[in-house]
């Protein structure tokens, strides 16, 4: 927590322990003057109460106000800071190892997780801090003036204030621990259920997958009914208490102005103070069950605070080294958390300029070695350099902006064709946007929609074919201008002549920046320098692809079978 944030705590705390003493000296004042016009006095007498009660009543407005402005605002900067922190994390921790969590969940701990811990300061310290206060002072007046009423108000406090929220507390704890876990659960299943519509109506899974959210939303119920059940009922019995608080401190009071101990008129001022101090009590038992829930989200903030980023980041990264950039990896192996070994010996020279293809079966470890390069993923041994210096001894942004990716899974925004196209490059020319759609075969169909560039794509670019889509996230990686770039399958969803048009696009757009296309089809691959065959997570034969023909194994293999189906599909 920054200092500015502690001392704003520490004002707040301090408005709202006078805001709670004003209050008491509303009571005190208003009670005297009530008790002591009921005897008619000259005015003179009544005058100074008169301005008491005004300035306890104007100050108590303006010092509650005050400490709900900068409690509000002190809570925010918290929230502002942990959710920065949790969102640096999430970027360090993406893709890989934000696998281990699911979306939904992913989401209710950033947004619902992080927006109860404001309820600490604004609900628990700060409710609690004001009773303290007015709980003190009461005893401390009602003590002097009636000492057997002032036993009979510490008693309440300490059953108030303490005894029945920690019983409300103890009760409520795995309902109110159970929120953040439920409340994850539907998320979960809410966020499924409205990704996955279509295919969840196409296969009839709609009613299933409705019945799985209607469950998780039951159980939320469940446990939130449960722990309102508890704080309530907590309420009632701090509620009850304090009543027979007052009871006792209004008999005590009446036998000590009996007995000459007290005038009259301060019996008013005894009863209606006990009444003002524990006017806020029947909230402690909620505070103390909000306490428990922000501890269970606490803990799920810090878990995922604490989930080990899936790549070294070195304490004193080396600087970037200048352009041209080469990248050699020597005997890689890597190994996803899973433990499953996707790179097995991998060695790989990638001189400036050089254009390398990356072919094989599908589950190979293609966009494995991607994910290495883009430090996705660490290696298990082997070494990985960047013009020498090690991948892992540079920080991983800085390898990401050598390193570009344009992935088959590349997100398109809800925005225009133009604003996702601009999210590589904001000051992108009119003149370059065109011609990284020209590079892809976009730039006629773009040219040709009424609204062109500033055509909406819709969520997940839901308005655009397939085939648009992945042009799209290539235009937007050559955009970029990386100085080394992946393409990963970016002909996926095309069809074998969109596909070989695409890539020879592709290849002719690229020429002379570094370049590594991985892909299953090998048709177009003639003009890359080197082609390396991965199978199962090894390269089996590397070359030209007229070496690799004649070679006859199993690239030559690929190779024929792959013109077959074109001629078939012809
Ligand atoms: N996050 C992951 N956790 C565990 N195993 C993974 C993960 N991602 C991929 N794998 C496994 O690693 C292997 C290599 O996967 P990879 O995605 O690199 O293959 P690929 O050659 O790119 O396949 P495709 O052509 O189908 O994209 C596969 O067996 C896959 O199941």
């Amino acid at each position: 927590m920054t200092s500015g944030v502690t001392a704003r705590l520490a004002a707040a705390s301090l408005l709202g322990a006078g805001g709670a003493a004003a209050g008491l000296g509303l009571a005190a004042t208003a009670g005297w003057l009530i008790a002591r016009a009921s005897e008619h006095p000259n005015m003179a007498v009544l005058g100074l109460a008169v301005v008491g009660v005004r300035f306890f009543g104007i100050s108590r407005g303006l010092l509650r106000y005050a400490e709900r402005l900068v409690g509000h605002d002190a809570a925010f900067r918290v929230l502002a800071d942990v959710r920065m922190k949790v969102y640096g994390r999430l970027e360090r921790l993406a893709p890989a190892g934000l696998q281990t969590f699911r979306s939904g969940d992913l989401l209710a701990r950033f947004v619902d997780d992080v927006d109860s811990l404001q309820d600490l300061l604004l609900r628990v310290v700060s409710p609690y801090v004001v009773f303290v206060a007015s709980a003190g002072l009461t005893v401390g007046l009602v003590g002097t003036l009636v000492p057997t009423a002032g036993v009979v108000v510490v008693v309440a406090v300490l059953f108030c204030g303490t005894a029945v929220p920690v019983l409300a507390r103890h009760l409520v704890r795995r309902s109110e621990m159970r929120q953040a876990e439920t409340r994850g659960e539907l998320s979960t299943a809410v966020v499924d259920l409205v990704q996955g519509a279509p295919d969840l109506i196409a296969y009839g899974a709609a009613n299933a997958q409705l019945r799985r959210a209607g469950r998780a939303d039951a159980e939320l119920t469940t446990v939130a009914r449960s722990a309102a059940r508890t704080a309530g009922t907590g309420s009632g019995l701090t509620t009850l208490l304090a009543g027979l608080c007052v009871w006792g401190v209004l008999v005590a009071g009446i036998v000590a102005v009996d007995n000459g101990q007290l005038p009259g008129v301060l019996l008013t001022v005894v009863v209606l103070v006990t009444l003002a101090a524990f006017e806020l009590v029947t909230g402690l038992p909620q505070a103390f069950a909000i306490f428990e829930r922000v501890r269970r989200c606490q803990a799920r903030v810090d878990a995922l605070l604490a989930t080990e980023v899936p790549v070294r980041e070195p304490a004193a990264p080396v600087p970037l080294p200048a352009a041209p950039y080469s990248i050699r990896l020597r005997d890689v192996r890597a190994r996803y958390p899973s433990g499953h070994l996707a790179l097995d010996g991998i060695d790989l020279e990638l001189a400036p300029g050089d254009r390398v293809a990356v072919v094989g079966p599908s589950g190979a470890g293609k966009s494995t070695l991607a994910a290495v390069l883009l430090r996705f993923l660490e290696l298990e041994s082997g070494a990985a350099s960047l013009n020498g210096v090690c991948l892992g001894d540079l920080e991983p942004d800085a390898v990401r902006r050598v390193v570009g990716l344009a992935g088959q899974d590349a997100h398109v925004f809800d925005r225009t064709i133009g604003d996702n196209l601009r999210l590589a490059r904001p000051d992108a020319t009119e003149a370059q946007i065109r011609a990284a759609l020209a590079a892809v075969g976009l730039l006629d169909w773009v040219e040709g929609l009424p609204r062109g560039l500033a055509t909406e794509v819709g969520e997940h670019g839901a308005r655009l074919s397939g085939g648009q889509r992945q042009r799209l996230v290539v235009a937007r990686a050559l955009l970029a201008d990386f100085p080394v770039l992946i393409l990963d399958e970016p002909t996926e969803h095309l069809d074998p002549r969109a596909a070989d048009a695409l890539t020879a696009n592709l290849l002719a757009a690229s020429s002379g920046r570094t370049t590594l296309l991985i892909t299953h089809r090998l048709s177009g691959l003639q003009t890359v320098d080197r082609i390396l065959l991965l199978e199962a997570g090894r390269v089996v034969e590397s070359g030209t692809h007229a070496e690799l023909v004649a070679a006859r194994r199993a690239y030559a293999r690929l190779w024929a079978r792959e013109k077959a189906e074109l001629i078939q599909s012809e």
